[in-house]
């Protein structure tokens, strides 16, 4: 039997899991980092750390593995978009990675959007947002001039942990899509935007396809965590793009929802010519030629981990969601906003901040729990709403991530996305679109939608309850009514956070 690996390099941790040819994950490892946030609205990490804990489960993989390492042929990457990773002559890292939820680039968005924002929609067809690349090399240029003249290339996260496996220089077109610098449907690095912003054309990467082969695993590398330097390496793609890959989104039938540290609703493109001027993303997908529309929630599960840390410390995920069983619908009139860092969609708003509407004195925790779940999933729920008003049919959705573990969550999903929702064999999706992409370029299928076939399991089919849906949709249009009303609060005691 022969093997490939997906790594999938999270916002929380590193996900790796080992699939043979007849696409059963056969062992997974994660190993978690932390954020680091030095002050409100920063968020970094240690690229050094991504490379450590990615040795250690790759390690821990082959460890498990009881076949020969030479089997293993393939290793492809998904991983967090956007984050800045700046690199000297000698490709050493040259400060910590300014991540896609670092919120600290707001004046930069203003100055690209005044003297370029029309343009930069059209080339890059995305508008201007803090989680991008763009305004965080802006940030760095301002504030760390010295810092910035050292720089030498940038690379976007996983590519800097694929270059430590290979010793190879690469980007690719799904994860070049989130940084403001890509003609998306020319796939090439702009000159025009390089230029007004005095950024080296130097500074970016080669770009390649998602299932391009990049190299081998480097000797020592190879000798370290018991691998093959026959190994061949793949590009990979945005954890996005892999994501939809491991579920199947390779034509317009099927949505995405992710629930990762951040929340996707996501649809495929076919036509490079779709034009949501910007109310959604629109990204290169990682099958060749293809794109995907995609909203996001800043903090989806990330949501729920800052309230099980905060509140619910010694409780698992499953006791603190298992509690919520006997709270109705709608948590007896407690809303929640998932805006703990901001929000993206249908909000472009780095100083929104999130609230709990309606707490009554008979409110216990599994209340919170509920309106924490509910809250996330009517922000993902505006996406879907847009996507309907654009024309899309949003009947059917794979939902995948963190998120997708609990059973109730994806019911509380298919009640109200009004949707049937389906759960995946592995939640791991963009870990297993990674071990697709390697899987194809080795060769073992002739297209990836072949490979889906036989890769992609379904688990089980939420579907939704007429009763429950008339609730949420009541509930959603009071939902909605949240952010207007607590946006100009929310403003002024921005000035407060430290
Ligand atoms: N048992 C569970 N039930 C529901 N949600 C969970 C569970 N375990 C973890 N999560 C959620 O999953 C999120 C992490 O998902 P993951 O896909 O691993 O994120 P990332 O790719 O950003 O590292 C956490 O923020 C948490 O809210
Ligand atoms: O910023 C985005 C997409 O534009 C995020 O989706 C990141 O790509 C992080 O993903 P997770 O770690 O939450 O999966």
């Amino acid at each position: 039997m022969k093997y490939v690996i997906g790594i999938d390099l999270g916002t929380s941790a590193v996900k790796a899991i080992l699939v043979d040819q007849s696409g059963e994950v056969v062992a997974e490892v994660s190993h978690p980092y932390p954020l680091i946030q030095k002050s409100a609205g920063y968020s970094e990490q240690n690229p050094e750390e991504w490379v450590k804990q990615t040795a250690k489960a790759l390690a821990e993989l082959v460890s498990i593995f009881t076949g020969d390492s030479s089997d293993i042929e393939g290793i492809s990457y998904s991983g967090q978009m956007h984050g800045l990773v700046l690199l000297n002559e000698n490709f050493q890292v040259l400060r910590p990675a300014i991540l896609w939820n670092d919120t600290r680039t707001s004046q930069q968005c203003e100055r690209i959007t005044e003297e370029f924002g029309e343009e930069i929609l059209a080339i890059s067809k995305n508008l201007v947002l803090e989680g991008f690349t763009l305004p965080k090399i802006l940030w760095v240029q301002e504030h760390e001039p010295d810092l910035f003249k050292q720089a030498a290339v940038f690379l976007l996260p996983k590519d800097y942990v694929r270059y430590w496996m290979t010793g190879m220089i690469h980007s690719e077109y799904s994860d070049a899509a989130g940084t403001l610098l890509l003609d998306v449907v020319n796939k090439e690095w702009n000159s025009e935007i390089l230029r007004k912003f005095s950024i080296p054309e130097t500074i970016c990467p080669p770009l390649v396809e998602s299932h391009a082969l990049v190299g081998t695993v480097r000797p020592e590398v190879a000798s370290e965590l018991g691998l093959s330097v026959q190994t061949k390496v793949f590009a990979g793609g945005a954890d996005n793009a892999c994501g939809a890959i491991g579920a199947g989104i390779l034509s317009s039938k099927d949505t995405l929802c992710s629930i990762g540290t951040s929340g996707v609703i996501l649809s495929y493109e076919s036509d490079k010519e779709t034009d949501y001027q910007g109310n959604v993303h629109f990204f290169n997908h990682g099958k060749v030629n293809s794109f995907y529309s995609m909203g996001v929630t800043l903090s989806a599960g990330q949501s729920l981990t800052w309230f099980k840390n905060t509140f619910a410390q010694n409780e698992t995920f499953e006791q603190m969601i298992d509690a919520i069983y006997d709270v109705p619908v709608g948590s007896e009139g407690l809303l929640f906003t998932p805006y703990l860092f901001g929000e993206r969609t249908p909000h472009p708003d780095s100083l929104i901040r999130g609230s709990f509407i309606g707490i009554s004195g008979s409110h216990r925790q599994e209340h919170f729990v509920r309106a924490v779940l509910e809250g996330i999933t009517f922000s993902l729920n505006e996406t879907i709403q847009l996507f309907r008003q654009a024309g899309k049919n949003v009947d059917t959705i794979i939902s995948i991530g963190g998120g997708a573990k609990s059973d109730s969550w994806l019911q509380i999903q298919a009640d109200i996305f009004n949707a049937k929702v389906i759960k995946l064999k592995s939640e791991q999706g963009p870990g297993l679109g990674a071990a697709m992409l390697a899987a194809y370029g080795v060769g073992w299928f002739s297209s990836l939608e072949e490979c889906a076939k036989k890769f992609i399991q379904y688990s089980s089919e939420f579907h939704p309850h007429k009763d429950r849906v008339e609730k949420y949709q009541q509930l959603f249009e009071i939902y909605q009514m949240v952010y207007s009303k607590t946006k100009e609060i929310n403003h002024k005691l921005a000035q407060f956070r430290s």
